[in-house]
């Protein structure tokens, strides 16, 4: 039986613990899909990439609100695809072939499960390690009325490769995928209609932030909130979801962006004695451990956080634990960052104001807009705002959540703050906030956040 030192399934952000501080390991990386995971191929990146366009086109359609002529005409969906899976395509080949020419990596494209404590079936061969990383992600998750109905579906695997945007698209789920597609798809001429079962979209944002987000989502696309599927009947192009209120949604496409489920399902943990959460992830401690001696998780499979910087963070941890066993590092969850690059922006990190509120905490809230600042002004703003929340005898900052142009830049301040326990009054006060760039939109609001300190 082949023996490694070291073995990585999953080559997203697992490909990230492999550097080459372990050329004198001999090491393994398992991989049944793409390099790069699905960040590269089918998430972060080329959604990114295509919100950026439906970005332009929006800025082009809306040029009339600055005193600019322009006529915005289509976006050429084909093309941008091309543009975009040209260059990420070559990245995954690139990425893979460099492994592939490594002298100390060997490279497994195969899927992996356990046949017992440190003894993986990869495909047809079987292997051990010394030391085993459990990086296999997450993958859609798939609503029974969806998957028994044998009708096509699309997820955010395969939509945005898709040939042509589809006349009306219809997406179960109103969580970051669909806030994100939907933006996508409207730009590429798409009508768009969500059904989603929480009364909002984006349910777990701020309160302030779902509202508004949800209200402006409504002007432009077709909401059904507080909605469950029951059935998907028609044929393939002439789909109907019929809803728990007995209404029934045509559309030639259904976008599932219902969340997602962790892999550990298809790997046979049990044989190597790993525990699962009920939700399915893989319970790991402060270094990653899992209940095993010598596996350790990463990512999306065990992560409460399932963001991508998240994962890369882990990777480092795993990485350093890995050649330092008697030296192990902890990953720090404490300040997690996210956002939603819809149009607009969001951002947010800590607690949201209900979390405060539900905790019983004794905190302050201010919230600026971005209309009361003057790139605001510049911006024609209307809707922009800047949440941020404080301990009120301390002033320690809790959380702050942005929605508006640029959120997800304009969060780092507060994120870097949180992380180095700044208080709300030195980092309004001590640092210059230059003028009057839109930063000035968080300096004011930690100055309106001062004064309730203050009474
Ligand atoms: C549409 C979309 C947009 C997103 N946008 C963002 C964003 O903007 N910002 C952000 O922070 N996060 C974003 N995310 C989340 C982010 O992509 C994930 O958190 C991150 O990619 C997780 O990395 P991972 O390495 O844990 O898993 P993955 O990248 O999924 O990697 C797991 C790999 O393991 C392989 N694998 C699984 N099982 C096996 C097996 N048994 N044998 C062999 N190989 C196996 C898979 O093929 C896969 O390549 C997005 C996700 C999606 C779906
Ligand atoms: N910009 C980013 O950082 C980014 C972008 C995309 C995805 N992601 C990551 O990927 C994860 C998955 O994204 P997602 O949008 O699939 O999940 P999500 O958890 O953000 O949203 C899923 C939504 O689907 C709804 N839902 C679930 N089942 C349903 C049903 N049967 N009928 C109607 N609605 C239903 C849920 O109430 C929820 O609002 C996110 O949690 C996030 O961590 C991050």
């Amino acid at each position: 039986m082949r023996h490694h030192d070291v073995i990585v399934i999953g080559a997203g952000s697992g490909n990230l613990v492999i550097d080459d501080a372990f050329s004198d390991l001999d090491v393994a990386i398992v991989e049944e899909r793409r390099f790069g995971g699905t960040c590269l191929n089918y998430g972060c990146i080329p959604s990114k990439m295509l919100v950026y366009a439906a970005d332009i086109a929006r800025t082009v359609r809306d040029a009339g609100r600055y005193n600019v002529d322009a006529d915005f005409l289509r976006l050429r969906w084909t093309e941008l695809r091309d543009r975009v899976f040209n260059r990420l395509d070559a990245e995954e080949a690139d990425g893979r072939a460099g492994r592939e020419k490594s002298d100390f990596v060997t490279v497994y494209r195969d899927h992996a499960r356990f046949l017992g404590p440190k003894t993986l079936q990869i495909g047809a061969v079987t292997v051990e390690a010394d030391q085993i990383v459990i990086a296999a992600g997450g993958r859609p998750t798939v609503p029974p009325p969806v998957s028994e109905s044998k009708l096509p579906y699309e997820t955010s695997d395969t939509i945005m490769r898709i040939d042509t945007p589809p006349r009306r698209l219809a997406i179960l789920g109103g969580g970051y995928i669909a806030a994100e597609l939907a933006e996508v798809f409207a730009a590429a001429g798409s009508e768009i209609v969500i059904v989603e079962q929480a009364g909002r979209l984006l349910g777990p944002q701020d309160e302030a932030v779902a509202a508004a987000f949800t209200e402006l989502a409504g002007e432009r696309f077709e909401l059904r909130l507080g909605r469950e599927l029951k059935k998907l009947e028609g044929e393939p192009g002439a789909l109907r979801l019929v809803l728990d209120d007995g209404a029934v949604v045509e559309a030639d496409s259904l976008l599932v962006v219902a969340g997602r489920t962790p892999n550990s399902d298809r790997l046979d943990l049990g044989k190597a004695g790993i525990k699962t959460y009920d939700d399915g992830r893989v319970v790991v401690d402060e270094y990653q451990r899992t209940d095993a001696d010598g596996i350790y998780a990463l990512g999306d499979i065990c992560s409460p956080y399932p963001l991508k910087h998240v994962a890369n963070r882990e990777a480092e941890v795993v990485a350093h634990n890995l050649l330092h066993p008697g030296d192990l590092r902890a990953t720090d969850h404490d300040v997690v960052p996210a956002a939603v690059f819809t149009s607009p922006q969001i951002a947010s990190v800590g607690a949201t104001e209900q979390d405060c509120r539900d905790a019983g905490r004794d905190y302050v809230a201010a919230s600026h807009q971005y209309a009361d600042v003057a790139y605001g002004w510049a911006m024609e703003d209307t809707n922009g705002f800047c949440k941020v929340l404080a301990d009120r005898s301390t002033g320690r900052l809790l959380g702050a959540h942005i929605m508006g142009a640029q959120a997800a830049t304009l969060i780092q301040p507060l994120v870097v703050a949180m992380t180095l326990d700044l208080d709300a009054r030195t980092l309004a006060e001590r640092p210059y906030w230059i003028h009057p760039a839109l930063t000035e939109v968080i300096s004011n609001a930690l100055r309106d956040l001062n004064q309730q300190l203050a009474r």
